[in-house]
């Protein structure tokens, strides 16, 4: 690994980074109401955390940040960018563990260390290396990802597999790692679109942003809750409904959304894949100046 000079501009620079990513994690717990998830207000269908949960979960999860920028900015140029993801997913790992210890075993954000950190990782590479696409930084990261993450799937007992093996194995979902190796393209194609050109309160364009994910992705959690894949369609029709009846700037939008609420609530569904990508749309959009 190269250590290269830190000048007070670089650790600057490499400080804004790590604040975006702790911001987008605590940004998107206080976004409300959202349905299948926890916010200030309710802690939905998660009788097991709350809001303060996922305030611990972030302030744990910075020093795992820094450590991802810190490879990035130093990772050596004559090696490929699939050798950099393998030099933070044992800081993943470890910020896994970091994440347990802060919410006493809790899940508040495994799939947002993977994509978070990530993501945060090929936005430093991105200013350090001169590069710009930090999604084509991503893929050229994970390529061959789901293979290889898959390739041994089906040796393992059905009770040993992760909700994502499991619809993998019964329905060919790839879940976050297909989102991810494809370089994040709900968030690059629909929600940063969508956060850029809603209008309103932070709270407000934060709200449409979420559902037009709910309507573009294929969120693991939700399948896993519901026991079903038909539970995808059902969503994209509420998500439809939601914005026919004018979104989160209207009376109507908002009323469909609290009913909608409850329904997530009485048929215990989680949208936390779709939570996750949401984080990374607010990291993305601090990081750009969007919002
Ligand atoms: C690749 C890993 C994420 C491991 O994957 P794994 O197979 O262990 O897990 P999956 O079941 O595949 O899902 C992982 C989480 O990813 C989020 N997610 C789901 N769908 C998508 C999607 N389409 N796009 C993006 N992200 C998606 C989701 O994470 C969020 O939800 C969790 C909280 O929701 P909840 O319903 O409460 O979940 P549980 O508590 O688990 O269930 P209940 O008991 O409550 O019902 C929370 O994690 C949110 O972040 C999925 O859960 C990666 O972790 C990995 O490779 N691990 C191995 C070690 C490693 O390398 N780690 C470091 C990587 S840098
Ligand atoms: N607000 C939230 N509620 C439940 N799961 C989540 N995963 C990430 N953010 C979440």
């Amino acid at each position: 690994m190269i250590k290269r000079p830190q000048s007070e501009e670089m650790k600057a620079k490499q400080n804004k980074i790590v604040t975006n990513a702790v911001r987008a994690l605590l940004y998107e717990v206080s976004v409300q109401p959202k349905p299948g998830l926890v916010d200030p207000v309710s802690s939905g269908p998660h009788p097991d955390m709350d809001v303060f949960t996922f305030l611990d979960s972030s302030v744990s999860l910075t020093a795992y940040f820094k450590a991802c920028v810190q490879t990035a900015w130093s990772f050596n140029d004559e090696a490929t960018l699939p050798t950099l993801f393998e030099q933070i997913r044992p800081l993943g790992i470890q910020a896994e563990a970091t994440m347990f210890d802060a919410t006493s075993g809790i899940n508040t954000h495994k799939g947002a260390v993977f994509s978070l950190g990530i993501v945060v990782t090929a936005t430093a590479y991105a200013e350090s290396h001169d590069r710009q696409d930090v999604f084509k930084i991503v893929k050229e990261m994970l390529v061959g990802l789901v293979e290889r993450d898959f390739s041994k799937v089906t040796e393992k007992a059905e009770n040993e597999m992760t909700a994502g093996e499991r619809e993998y194995v019964h329905f060919g979902i790839t879940g976050i790692r297909g989102e991810a190796e494809h370089g994040y393209l709900t968030v690059t194609q629909v929600a940063l679109p969508q956060l850029s050109t809603a209008r309103g309160t932070l709270n407000e364009r934060l709200l449409d942003t979420l559902m037009a994910i709910v309507g573009h992705s294929v969120d693991t959690n939700l399948v896993k809750r519901a026991g079903s894949i038909d539970i995808i369609p059902w969503a994209n029709d509420q998500v439809s409904r939601y914005f026919l009846a004018g979104g989160s700037r209207t009376e109507a939008g908002m009323a469909y959304l609290k009913q909608l609420n409850q329904v997530f609530l009485e048929k215990n569904l989680s949208l936390g894949g779709s939570a996750d990508l949401l984080i990374v749309t607010i990291f993305v959009a601090l990081s750009q100046g969007i919002i």
